[in-house]
């Protein structure tokens, strides 16, 4: 798997096509964005060829490392209006979990003076067998960039995906507590925060209807 900005955990818990966000900015796969917008723009189209994060892992790397990422950059525009990010690698592509080293410093570069949460996830927990990331050196670059880390497995178990964003959203919440959002909230009303309780059954409802969709057919 790509580490591109969550990929995984996304195309496994959502529709193929990522839904657009609550401020009506293009989704970027991986962000959490509490902003509304007064106007949305279009939903950028994305080849899943060329220019949008199906690059290698390692293409990524290298183009943040080379400051090649323009402002106008899909990666630099969702970088600037994310509240939050997963960065996601995958336990059996090293390649992936080098990648994250790179995207982290170009989120720290964009927002210098907030500690916009970002959660490092090691996604293909079941594929033990081709592991090439080992759960410590997962722990240990999650403790040396102050992220929190999980390791899961999208395919055996959605409740992690649940987790995943659980973690993401309560670090984004206590972000805006202690930093300037209040000053923001008085322009700009905050939607309703999720429920969380809520939306985890009605995921959980949505996949036990489609497990027993074929069998009711049958
Ligand atoms: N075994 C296993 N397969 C997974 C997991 N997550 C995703 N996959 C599979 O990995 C493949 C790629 O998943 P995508 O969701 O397309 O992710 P991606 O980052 O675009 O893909 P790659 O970079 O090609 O891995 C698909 O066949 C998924 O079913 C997982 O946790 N375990």
């Amino acid at each position: 798997a790509a580490a591109g900005l969550g990929r995984l955990a996304l195309s496994a818990a959502g529709p193929a096509r990522p839904a657009r966000p609550p401020c009506g900015r293009p989704a970027c796969p991986g962000t959490v964005c509490s902003r509304p917008s007064p106007s949305p723009p279009p939903i950028a189209s994305r080849p899943r060829t060329s220019s949008w994060p199906c690059w290698a892992p390692a293409a990524w790397a290298r183009a943040v490392q080379d400051n090649l990422l323009q402002v106008a950059d899909p990666l630099s525009r969702c970088v600037q209006w994310a509240d939050g990010f997963l960065l996601v690698y995958s336990i059996t592509d090293y390649d992936s979990y080098q990648a994250i080293r790179p995207l982290y410093q170009h989120i720290r570069k964009v927002h210098p003076d907030a500690r916009v949460p970002v959660v490092i996830v090691g996604n293909k927990g079941d594929l033990l067998h081709a592991r090439q990331v080992q759960t410590h050196d997962g722990v240990q670059l999650a403790n040396e960039l102050g992220s929190l880390f999980l390791e899961i497995s999208t395919s055996e178990n959605y409740e992690d995906v649940c987790d995943v964003f659980q973690h993401l959203c309560k670090e984004v919440s206590k972000s805006h507590g202690v930093s300037g959002e209040r000053r923001r909230a008085s322009i700009i009303p905050r939607p309703r925060s999720p429920n969380m309780q809520d939306l985890k059954r009605r995921f959980k409802q949505a996949l036990s209807s489609k497990v027993k969709a074929p069998s009711a057919l049958g």
